[in-house]
């Protein structure tokens, strides 16, 4: 009403101060970064024999997640236009206007750093440098370029999704091993059915934000193929653990038949889709990964 003035009270601003808290947080994508913290513990267990030192598993898990977190808020900066355009995106935290340019990217800057410095001063300067690596790829060279110029570019941008198990590896041993490299692989080659099957779903949104996602430049019948190819060679590089002496038996029952359920997912999709193949084929991707990386840890310590 005109002429009453809102009185702030104790209760008014802990509840703004919560919920700016909660803005906050939902920029930094947690549910993505657990998942890439899981992916890193499997490059830390890995490149361990015996038991690891915990401690030092705490110190890098939390800064590559806060340089991850980072990572995920600037891109909700870079993106704020685009995400006010699609259905899925538009109550985000920028486009909803529940957080400023400014506080988002301030955020974004000082987590970095934060993260940046804990892994340089408390693990090492090659899994810092490497980190950080990953912000720039996924931050600047994903969404600036490559997500606006080409339907390949979460093929390429993939690379630093993957990237954390080589950032456990090198984070316990200072080094870069082979097996990492391989652990890398396997998230690389999950990345592009993993988001197809989201883009189909969501065909529509991409569309309007103008987005040249592979179903909008190559269409649904096209992306159908692409993920099903990409789920046989998923099947493929999930065996090299086992058939390079990395993993045992166990790994190799539970990899395969996480890998035929995702190819049926996928199968499906192909030849015989609903209106919520795709995004059941979005979800079990994300369960197939996190289970995939639990299956190679109860491996390593069988
Ligand atoms: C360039 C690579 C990638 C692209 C383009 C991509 C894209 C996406 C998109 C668009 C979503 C939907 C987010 C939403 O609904 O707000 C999503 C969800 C998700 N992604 Fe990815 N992703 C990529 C890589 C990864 C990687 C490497 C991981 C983990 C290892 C991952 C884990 C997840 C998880 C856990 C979710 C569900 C998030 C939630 O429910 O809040 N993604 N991804
Ligand atoms: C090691 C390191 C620092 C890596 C950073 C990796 C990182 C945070 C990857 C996130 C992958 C992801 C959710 C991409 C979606 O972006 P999008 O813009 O296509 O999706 P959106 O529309 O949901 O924002």
């Amino acid at each position: 009403m005109d002429g009453y003035k809102r009185i702030p009270t104790a209760a008014g601003s802990l509840g703004e101060a919560l919920a700016l808290g909660r803005a906050f947080w939902q920029l930094t994508k947690p549910r993505v970064v657990a998942l890439l913290v899981l992916t890193a513990w499997v490059g830390m267990m890995l490149a361990t024999t015996g038991l690891p030192d915990f401690a030092r598993m705490l110190v890098a898990s939390l800064g590559i997640a806060m340089v991850s977190g980072a990572a995920a808020a600037f891109n909700h900066v870079l993106d704020h236009k685009i995400d006010a355009r699609m259905a899925r995106t538009r109550l985000r935290p920028l486009p909803s206007g529940r957080l400023s340019g400014a506080q988002a990217l301030g955020f974004a800057c000082a987590l970095a750093a934060a993260g940046f410095v804990l892994l340089l001063v408390e693990v090492n300067a090659l899994t810092a440098w490497l980190t950080l690596a990953g912000l720039f790829g996924y931050a600047v060279v994903y969404t600036v370029f490559l997500k606006r110029a080409t339907p390949q570019n979460i093929v390429i941008g993939g690379v630093a999704g993957a990237l954390p198990p080589v950032l456990g590896w090198t984070a316990m041993t200072g080094t870069v091993g082979a097996e990492a490299w391989l652990l890398m692989m396997i998230v690389f080659t999950w990345t592009p059915p993993h988001f197809w099957a989201l883009a189909i779903h969501r065909v529509e949104d991409y569309r309007r934000a103008g987005l040249p996602m592979l179903p909008v430049t190559h269409g649904i019948e096209f992306t159908r193929t692409l993920v099903l190819l990409y789920t046989v060679l998923l099947l493929a590089v999930c065996l090299l653990p086992y058939l390079v002496g990395m993993s045992g038996p166990f790994y190799l029952a539970g990899s395969l038949a996480l890998n035929l359920r995702f190819l049926h997912h996928a199968w499906r999709l192909k030849f015989a889709p609903r209106a919520d193949t795709a995004i059941r084929t979005f979800r079990f991707s994300i369960t197939h990964l996190m289970l995939l990386f639990l299956v190679l840890l109860a491996d390593h310590y069988l």
